[in-house]
């Protein structure tokens, strides 16, 4: 395979609801789309995962749009490819930049998995035919608020919630929560808002029996993080921290996490996700994956992902009519009694909706 041709779309819709965390609020969601074409004709899609601003991690929608520009496309265009797993090593002059290489590495994948005539779920080695789902709830105005919104997620048949904490709305947020939901798989995010000075705050939470709490302590951090696991009945579950298989075997070393959340895009891609999903198996590490707000494109990729074996915990890939009025792949991914199934078509496993693409996009650009 060769890639011949790329364009890159910056796309912008409107989420149904604001999505609230310990760092701010998102009513659009910004991000972009890649279309890569091999010189067969064969068009696979990506997702960056960045976001506008650089809240989550350093990477911002357009350092994506440079870094894809100025560096990964010129390395990548007209290159021969025998497999995705090959263009990590393509990307090795570059440090970091994880979403940007993964936007493009997952275009590979899906064009990958259509020669090959499987299911990129297939492709990855995963055997699920469904994979279970979970809720993230950002931070809501009250607390009665959260109550009604996880009242109707359940009724929806989400079986695991997970919850936005900060500072001020942790203890006793959660405390009320489970009051209203005893038996309810629940975790809680931090997005690293505490610190070791806030111990005695986390650990009023192992009261609530939470499966995790996910990234309570800084974003670059797996010392201190250990240092609380040893005092916390709670699992610590590492998000932000955890940048590649390396940063997963030393925080597993370490003892800073039980259970890890593994984001495509924060990883730099399918092939390096799959590595750490292969380690935790190895190491009985849980594993799950989280979203990052995706269109269906990249969701689609999660999905896929999620079918390898170890993902045995819930991940954060709802369905699309949770975030949006209108997706752009058809048919749109829709959650069951918590549970979605598995695309089989070869490829991402569904049709893209160039129409709503289209109306989404705000900006596009050819390369060849
Ligand atoms: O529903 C989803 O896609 C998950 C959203 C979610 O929890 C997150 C998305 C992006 C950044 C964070 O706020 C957060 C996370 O940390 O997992
Ligand atoms: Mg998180």
């Amino acid at each position: 395979m060769k890639l011949t041709e790329i364009t890159i779309r910056h796309l912008q819709m409107k989420l149904k609801s604001p999505f609230a965390t310990s760092f701010g609020t998102l009513e659009n969601r910004d991000f972009l789309l890649l279309e890569a074409k091999d010189e067969s004709g064969t068009i696979g899609w990506g997702e960056s995962v960045a976001f506008r601003a650089p809240w989550y991690t350093e990477e911002t929608m357009m350092t994506n749009w440079h870094m894809l520009e100025d560096f990964l496309i010129p390395l990548l265009l007209n290159k021969e490819l025998q497999h995705p797993d090959e263009v990590r090593d393509t990307f090795s002059p570059i440090r970091k930049n994880n979403m940007a290489k993964s936007a493009i590495e997952g275009a590979v994948w899906d064009i990958y998995a259509q020669q090959t005539n499987q299911s990129l779920a297939a492709a990855l080695g995963g055997k699920s035919e469904q994979i279970e789902v979970g809720i993230s709830i950002g931070i809501q105005p009250t607390t009665d608020d959260l109550i009604q919104l996880v009242h109707g997620y359940v009724k929806e048949g989400y079986k695991r919630m997970k919850v936005k904490i900060k500072p001020g709305k942790d203890v006793e947020v959660i405390r009320a929560l489970r009051e209203h939901f005893p038996d309810l798989p629940i975790m809680a995010d931090a997005n690293s808002a505490y610190s070791l000075k806030d111990l005695d705050t986390l650990k009023q939470l192992d009261e609530f029996n939470l499966m995790m709490i996910e990234q309570p302590l800084a974003s670059d951090d797996i010392i201190d993080h250990a240092k609380l696991q040893k005092e916390l009945e709670t699992p610590i579950c590492l998000d932000e921290s955890i940048n590649s298989l390396e940063d997963a075997r030393k925080a597993v070393e370490l003892g800073s996490t039980k259970v890890i959340n593994v984001k495509i895009g924060r990883v730099g891609g399918l092939s390096e996700a799959k590595k750490i999903h292969d380690y935790c198996a190895e190491k009985g590490i849980s594993v799950w994956c989280g979203g990052m707000l995706e269109s269906g494109i990249g969701r689609a990729h999660n999905i896929a992902l999620t079918s390898l074996p170890n993902f045995t915990l819930p991940g954060d890939t709802s369905g699309s009519d949770r975030y949006w009025e209108k997706d752009i792949i058809a048919p749109e991914v829709i959650a069951n009694n918590g549970y979605i199934t598995v695309p089989k078509k070869a490829g991402i496993g569904y049709e893209i909706d160039r129409e709503a693409v289209d109306a989404f996009t705000f900006s596009k650009k050819h390369y060849r």
